[in-house]
């Protein structure tokens, strides 16, 4: 059988591409549209900030992007696999294969060294321990962590904890890099220092990074900035030049 998560698509088609895409939560009176048509295209070796009021649909729409949830209508493409078409398994495969997440809550195992627990999405995948311990290792190298190996998240400071789960989000060598307000706990030196270490994964490896942020200092970061209102994409900044969507 055809595999449905290899891309059948040509150079042509949009790296991730989002159609008309409504997302509508509950029924019946009580019922909420959280996205309300949106369209957006990323193209690969993108650096994309999300921004927008609360309540505006960004993380509906990072969900969705994360295949984590399912729009209610509309089209969401990545490399031109049509997501939505696929099942829960299919869409699991397809995150663990394709995509990175990095959360504000840094989401560590907290009696677990860093080194654990970068290996742990290699765990999942059942590769053996001398592969993960080597790709982990790599991976704390990257973030600039290598001789912190053995230390549990309560023994690293909050930017180095946020460092061990952008560790953990790049072992797989990812496509696609999705972080959700990533220096929301985070002082503003610290925030420079990951937006910096974001910036050399997508220039340096070529990592698709999608990022929500509250913060304009942080968005400058990127080379896209979404801005989300109303449960649509109200314009699209690339490299200071605003476009209305
Ligand atoms: N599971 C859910 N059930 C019902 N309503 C939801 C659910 N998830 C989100 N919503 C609603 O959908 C709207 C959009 O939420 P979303 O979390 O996407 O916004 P956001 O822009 O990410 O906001 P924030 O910046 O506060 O995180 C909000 O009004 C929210 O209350």
């Amino acid at each position: 059988m055809a595999d449905p998560l290899a891309p059948p698509g040509t150079s042509a088609d949009p790296f991730i591409s989002l159609r008309g895409i409504t997302k509508v939560y509950g029924a019946g009176p009580t019922a909420f549209q959280a996205l309300k048509g949106v369209d957006l295209d990323v193209a690969q070796g993108d650096f994309v900030a999300v921004m927008g009021p609360s309540g505006s649909g960004k993380s509906t729409a990072m969900n969705i992007i994360g295949c984590l949830d399912v729009p209610t209508s509309g089209a969401f493409l990545f490399r031109g696999i049509h997501v939505e078409t696929l099942t829960q398994d299919q869409r699991a495969l397809l995150r663990r294969r394709y995509l990175g997440f990095v959360f504000q809550g840094f989401n560590l195992l907290s009696r677990t060294s860093a080194l654990e627990n970068v290996e742990l999405p290699l765990l999942y995948r059942g590769d053996p321990k001398t592969q993960r311990r080597d790709a982990a290792m790599a991976a704390l190298d990257k973030v600039g962590l290598r001789e912190w190996w053995d230390h549990t998240p309560a023994e690293l400071s909050g930017g180095q904890q946020q460092r061990v789960a952008i560790a953990r989000a790049i072992v797989t060598n990812p496509d696609v890099l999705l972080a959700d307000e990533p220096t929301g706990n985070l002082d503003s030196a610290r925030s420079v220092e990951i937006m910096e270490l974001l910036a050399s994964l997508n220039r340096d490896a070529g990592i698709t990074v999608l990022m929500v942020t509250h913060e304009p200092d942080m968005a400058e970061f990127a080379r896209t900035i979404v801005h989300f209102k109303d449960g649509l994409v109200d314009r699209v900044e690339t490299n200071g030049v605003t476009g209305a969507h």
